[in-house]
Formats: structure tokens, C-alpha cells, sequence
């Protein structure tokens, strides 16, 4: 799955402004290598800017971003896509069929490739023959994250990965999460399930109104704790 490589991005003062409004406001931080990062907060905290930022789908208005010492923008931007996969919360799929869209990044990947895929997000390998305009949701997500696992992503960037799922299909993806980290590479995600950020994260990322209000181990952080409390 990942290659296994360590990843370091750093976030200086990064500001995101939309006209007047301020969505990110000088947020410093470092995300660490060979590990899952989770970004809480509340709804429109600015918690998926925060994410679209680290493989370019967004710029930062102020500040910036560095992988591994290196600013985002001096580097190859479709090399650090492939190296940074994103699965977006709106699953975009791209072509007629499952298999085709698999292979939209790895046009010489395999059919039983494909179907592995497939299976390691708790899809049934027979989808590979599926038309994509018949998928659910929750199976057009699962179709995007297998799309970005084809490309052995270093850092896998996943934006509320099981909010259209069951519960067994949410610890499919959850087992992908874990088999990254115990291969060494590296996720960043977005949730709103203060449980799953517990059960995944080494480290958690606390955003409020735009500002970064607490980082540290799930155990520490007090915005997780409050949720957990009866
Ligand atoms: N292109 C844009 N133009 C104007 N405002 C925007 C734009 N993109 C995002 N916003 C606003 O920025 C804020 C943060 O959005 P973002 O999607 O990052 O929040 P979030 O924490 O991920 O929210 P949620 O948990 O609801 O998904 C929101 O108020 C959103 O409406």
C-alpha cells in the first residue's frame, strides 16, 4: 500500500482568506511522518481547506507549506499529487466503469489488482465490472479511495471517509487507515467522529473558527475528551 516513507509537512503561519472572510488564519503546525493526523472541530471550521491545502488543491492566500523541508509550490504539482492522494468527501468518479476509473492514474494496472483494491475497501471484487453511475455513495467514495490507494500514495489525505458508510464498511476503511500507519506511511484525515479519531490518531489537530485551538495525542486534547464525556 504506502511506501512506506517518512513525510513531514510543516504549516507556517498559513492563512486561507475568500474576500473579506478569514477561513484559515495563522495556522503553524507540523504534521508528522508515519502516522494518522486527525483534523477535528466543528462544522465549517475550515477543516477541509486545512487538508486541500497539502497537495495543492488549495493555496494558501498567506504563509505556506513545506513537505519535508521543500515549499509545496516548488514542487512537480501532478508528482505531488501522486504522493499525496486526497480522497475528497464528494466522491468524483471519472469514467464509465469501476475498473476503467481504477486505472485512470495506473493505466497498467492489473484486473486482479483492481479487484484486490476493491476488496481492501470492503467493495465486492465483482464491482470492477460495475458502471459508476449506478454506485451509491458510500460505494462511489470507497471507489475514490481505492483510485488513490492504486497509486501507492506516501500520504493518503482522506476528508470524512465514512460519513455515507455502515458500520462494517466505515471499519473497512478504518483497517486501510491502520495498514497504512503499520506500513510507515502516513494519513491525515478530516472526521467529525470524535470515536474514530480516538481508535485512529497518533495526533489530533483541533480547528475553530478558522484557528488552530489545541494539537497533541488524542488523550490530551480536550475537544475529543468533552465529546467523550457523558
Ligand atoms: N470557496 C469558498 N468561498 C467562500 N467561503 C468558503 C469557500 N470554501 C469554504 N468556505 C467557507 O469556509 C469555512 C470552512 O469551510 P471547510 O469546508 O473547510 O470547513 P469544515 O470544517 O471542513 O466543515 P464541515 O465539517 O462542515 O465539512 C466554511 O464557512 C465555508 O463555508
Amino acid at each position: 500500500m504506502g511506501r512506506a516513507r517518512a513525510v513531514t509537512f510543516v504549516l507556517e503561519a498559513v492563512g486561507v482568506r475568500r474576500g473579506d472572510t478569514a477561513i484559515l488564519e495563522d495556522i503553524t503546525a507540523t504534521i508528522r511522518s508515519g502516522g494518522c493526523t486527525a483534523i477535528a472541530g466543528p462544522s465549517g471550521a475550515g477543516k477541509s481547506t486545512l487538508l486541500r491545502l497539502l497537495n495543492r488543491m488549495l493555496d494558501p492566500t498567506a504563509g505556506r507549506v513545506l513537505l519535508d523541508g521543500t515549499p509545496l509550490p516548488a514542487l512537480d504539482v501532478l508528482a505531488l499529487r501522486r504522493r499525496v492522494g486526497l480522497v475528497a468527501q464528494q466522491p468524483t468518479l471519472l469514467t464509465d466503469t469501476v475498473l476503467d476509473d481504477l486505472r485512470v492514474g495506473r493505466p497498467d494496472l492489473t484486473e486482479e489488482e483492481a479487484r484486490s483494491l476493491l476488496d481492501t475497501t470492503g467493495l465486492p471484487p465483482a464491482f470492477a465490472e460495475r458502471r459508476t453511475a449506478d454506485l451509491s455513495g458510500g460505494e462511489a467514495q470507497r471507489v475514490c479511495l481505492a483510485r488513490a490507494l492504486a497509486l501507492r500514495p506516501e500520504v493518503l489525505l482522506l476528508d470524512e471517509p465514512t460519513s455515507a458508510l455502515d458500520r462494517a464498511s466505515a471499519e473497512a476503511i478504518e483497517g486501510v487507515v491502520s495498514d497504512l500507519r503499520a506500513a510507515g506511511g502516513t494519513a491525515v484525515l478530516v472526521s467529525h467522529d470524535t470515536g474514530q479519531a480516538r481508535r485512529l490518531a497518533d495526533d489530533v489537530l483541533v480547528l475553530r473558527a478558522g484557528r488552530l485551538e489545541e494539537q497533541g495525542p488524542p488523550g490530551d486534547v480536550g475537544y475529543l475528551r468533552a465529546a467523550a464525556s457523558p
